[in-house]
């Protein structure tokens, strides 16, 4: 069965923590491919100062020559709020065999029950969460929503080519990775070298972007 993997993200822009986890979960999974979707309208927080079309093309620069790890523009072409649900429906009708695998972040997990359609939304795919610095899954767990945290109990299973299926949910077994966008356009704000946090350094010191 071909397997997808799916990774939305504001992308503002895209860092070496993005690039990592979706190596880490295209060879952990052996998925076929990943989609890196950068999103248009957010629903949940105001539209980034800059445009769509830019951080898809820093996401589109920071993937050439990764096997397997492409840039999907779906979200930044529709018109309205991009809500993961429509995308991956979307997906899996022009995919009807394919399994679709999405990650989120440990941050987003939190989250998700103000999402759209948010329980129906696991039962479209396999859910992967990677751990991040100071959103340590175990840990938090303890602090979820009842609602989540029961929809996790019942659909968790470990991570592995054999336990992928769609409902599913598992933790990605990834490394800690101590960064974030916000973290890249405050140095870039001061004028401060990215080049060890983000692949398209080279490509925001030359936009001006960022610079306050
Ligand atoms: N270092 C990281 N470790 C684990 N997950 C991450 C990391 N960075 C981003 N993610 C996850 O990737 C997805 C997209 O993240 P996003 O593009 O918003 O980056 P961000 O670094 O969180 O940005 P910002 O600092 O602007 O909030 C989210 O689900 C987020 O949780
Ligand atoms: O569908 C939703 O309701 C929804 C609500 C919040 C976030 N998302 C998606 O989650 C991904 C990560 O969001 P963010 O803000 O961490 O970049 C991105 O693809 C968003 O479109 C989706």
């Amino acid at each position: 069965m071909q397997k997808i993997g799916i990774f939305g993200g504001t992308f503002d822009p895209i860092h070496y923590g993005h690039l990592e986890l979706a190596r880490c979960m295209r060879d952990q999974l052996q998925l076929d491919e990943v989609r890196l979707i950068p999103t248009g309208l957010p629903p949940h927080r105001p539209m980034p100062p800059v445009s769509p079309a830019q951080r898809l093309a820093w996401v589109e620069a920071a993937l050439v020559g990764e096997k397997g790890l492409v840039a999907d523009d779906r979200e930044v072409r529709r018109d309205g709020f991009c809500y993961t649900f429509d995308t991956l429906r979307e997906i899996q009708a022009e995919n009807p065999q394919a399994l679709l695998v999405w990650l989120i972040g440990a941050d987003s997990w939190h989250n998700l029950p103000t999402w759209h359609r948010w329980r129906e939304l696991l039962d479209l795919g396999h859910l992967l969460i990677a751990a991040r610095p100071e959103y340590a899954i175990e840990a938090e767990n303890s602090r979820l929503s009842p609602d989540l945290a029961e929809e996790f109990a019942q659909r968790h299973v470990i991570a592995n080519t054999n336990t992928l299926s769609q409902g599913k949910i598992s933790l990605l077994s990834s490394p800690l990775l101590p960064v974030s966008s916000t973290q890249v356009r405050d140095l870039l704000s001061r004028g401060e070298d990215v080049s060890a946090l983000t692949p398209v350094s080279g490509l925001l010191g030359q936009s001006g972007l960022y610079r306050f």
